[in-house]
C-alpha cells in the first residue's frame, strides 16, 4: 500500500498530513525543530473554515526518521532554499533495509514554488514529479496551521519532471482527491510552475510598506519582467483555461483566519525563518542573466529582501521607497541600511 513520506511540517506539509490522517491515506510526516516536537507531543492545531481541531499525526523528527518501504512516495514540502539539504539527507537511505537506495527507487514529488527544485532533485532522484499547489495556508505559530481554501483545501497540478505523466502522478492525484484537494495531472508540469511564478514574484511586496497604488504598479513591473524573462528562457506559460478540473467554486473563505498580505514569503520573515526570495524573484534574475534580459525590479526586490533576511525576523515593514529607487537606479549602492545584525535566532518571532 502506498505511504506518503511528507518532508517538512509547515503550512503545506502539515496540512497534507492532517488531510491524509482525516481521509485514511497512509503517510508519515517528518519535520524538524520546535514545530515537529510540538506536533509529536501535542498533535497539530488545524484551523479550517469549518472549525479548528486538534489532530494527532504520525509524526517523526528528522533525527529519528521512519524506515522507508518499497511503496513509499516522498513529498518534499520544505522551502526551496532547504531542498538540497533535505534531498541529500534522504537520497541515500536504503529502502526496506535492502541495498536499494531511495533516490534510485522511490518517487519524489516537489511542492515548491519557483522552478529550481525539480532540477536539484533530478541530480540524485531518478523519478521526480513536480506539484504546483495553490493553497491559502499559514504557519506562523508553533503547532498550528491555518488553511482557508474552501470547500477544498487546495488546487494541485502534478506531472512527471521534466515532462510526462504516469501511474504515480495519477495515484497521487487520486489520493489528494480523496483527501479534499482538487487535483489534476499534466504532461508538462514546467509550464504550470512557470505560470505560478508570475504570482509568486509579487509575494515579496508583502514585506514592504507604502501606498497601495505604488505597490500595485511595482507588482505589475515584477510580473511583466518575469513574463519577458520566462518567454526568453523558452517557457510557454500554462493558462487557467487549460485546467482539466473546474476551480470556479473554489475560494478563500471569509473569516477563515487567512488575511491578505500574509503569503508564504511574509510568513517565513515573520517567523524569523530563512527566505525563499532567491528562488522566486531570484529565479527571474537568474534566468534573465542566462538569457540576456535585464530584470531590475526583481533584482532590487531580491537584494533588499536578501539583506533583510539576514536579520531573521520582520520587526517592521521595509521601506518601499528604497525598493523603488533601487529598481529605478540599479547602479546606485543599496539605499537600504547594510549594518544589519546577522545573529541567527531561529523561530524568534513565533508566537507560543
Ligand atoms: N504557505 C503557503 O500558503 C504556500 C506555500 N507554497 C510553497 O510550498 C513550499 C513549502 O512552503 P510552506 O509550507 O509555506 O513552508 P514552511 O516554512 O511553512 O514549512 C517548511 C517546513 O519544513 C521544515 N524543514 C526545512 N528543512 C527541513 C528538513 N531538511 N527536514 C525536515 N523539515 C525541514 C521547516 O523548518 P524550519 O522552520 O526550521 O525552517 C518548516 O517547518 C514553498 O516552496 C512555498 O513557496 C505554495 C503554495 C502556498
Ligand atoms: C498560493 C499562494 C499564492 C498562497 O498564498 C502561494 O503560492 C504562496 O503563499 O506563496
Amino acid at each position: 500500500m502506498t505511504r506518503y513520506i511528507i518532508i517538512g511540517a509547515g503550512a503545506v506539509g502539515a496540512s497534507l498530513a492532517a488531510q491524509f490522517e482525516l481521509s485514511g491515506v497512509d503517510y508519515a510526516l517528518v519535520g524538524r525543530g520546535a514545530q515537529i516536537r510540538h506536533i509529536i507531543d501535542h498533535g497539530l492545531t488545524y484551523q479550517r473554515p469549518a472549525g479548528t481541531r486538534q489532530i494527532g499525526l504520525k509524526a517523526f523528527d528528522t533525527a529519528e526518521p521512519p524506515p522507508l518501504k518499497k511503496d513509499d512516495i516522498l513529498l518534499l514540502t520544505v522551502k526551496s532554499q532547504d531542498a538540497a539539504e533535505a534531498l541529500a539527507f534522504w537520497a541515500w537511505h536504503p529502502v526496506d533495509g535492502s541495498g536499494v537506495l531511495t533516490a534510485s527507487r522511490l518517487p519524489l514529488v516537489t511542492f515548491q514554488n519557483g522552478l529550481a527544485t525539480e532540477a536539484i532533485a533530478l541530480r540524485t532522484f531518478a523519478n521526480v514529479y513536480g506539484a504546483s499547489i495553490l493553497t491559502p495556508a499559514r504557519f506562523t505559530e508553533t503547532g498550528k496551521v491555518v488553511v482557508g481554501g474552501d470547500p477544498q483545501v487546495a488546487v494541485v497540478t502534478i506531472g512527471r519532471y521534466p515532462h510526462g505523466s504516469d501511474a504515480v502522478a495519477e495515484r497521487l492525484a487520486a489520493d489528494l482527491g480523496r483527501s479534499d484537494y482538487i487535483a489534476e495531472t499534466t504532461d508538462d508540469i514546467r509550464r504550470w510552475k512557470a505560470a505560478k511564478l508570475l504570482h509568486n514574484v509579487r509575494n515579496v511586496l508583502e514585506l514592504f510598506d507604502g501606498a497601495e497604488e505604488a505597490r500595485t504598479a511595482f507588482g505589475v513591473a515584477l510580473v511583466e519582467e518575469a513574463k519577458a524573462v520566462l518567454t526568453a528562457a523558452g517557457y510557454s506559460l500554462a493558462s487557467p483555461s487549460e485546467r482539466a478540473v473546474s476551480i470556479a467554486n473554489w475560494r478563500v473563505a471569509e473569516n477563515s483566519g487567512i488575511r491578505p498580505g500574509q503569503q508564504s514569503t511574509w510568513q517565513s520573515f515573520t517567523r524569523g525563518a530563512s527566505s525563499e526570495v532567491d528562488y522566486l524573484n531570484g529565479e527571474i534574475v537568474f534566468l534573465g542573466r542566462l538569457h540576456g534580459i535585464a530584470a531590475p525590479y526583481n533584482e532590487a526586490a531580491q537584494q533588499i529582501a536578501g539583506l533583510a533576511a539576514r536579520k531573521r525576523g520582520l520587526p517592521a515593514l521595509l521601506p518601499f521607497d528604497s525598493l523603488r529607487s533601487l529598481a529605478e537606479n540599479p547602479l546606485a549602492s543599496s539605499p537600504y541600511p547594510t549594518s544589519i545584525d546577522t545573529e541567527r535566532t531561529p523561530d524568534r518571532n513565533i508566537r507560543r
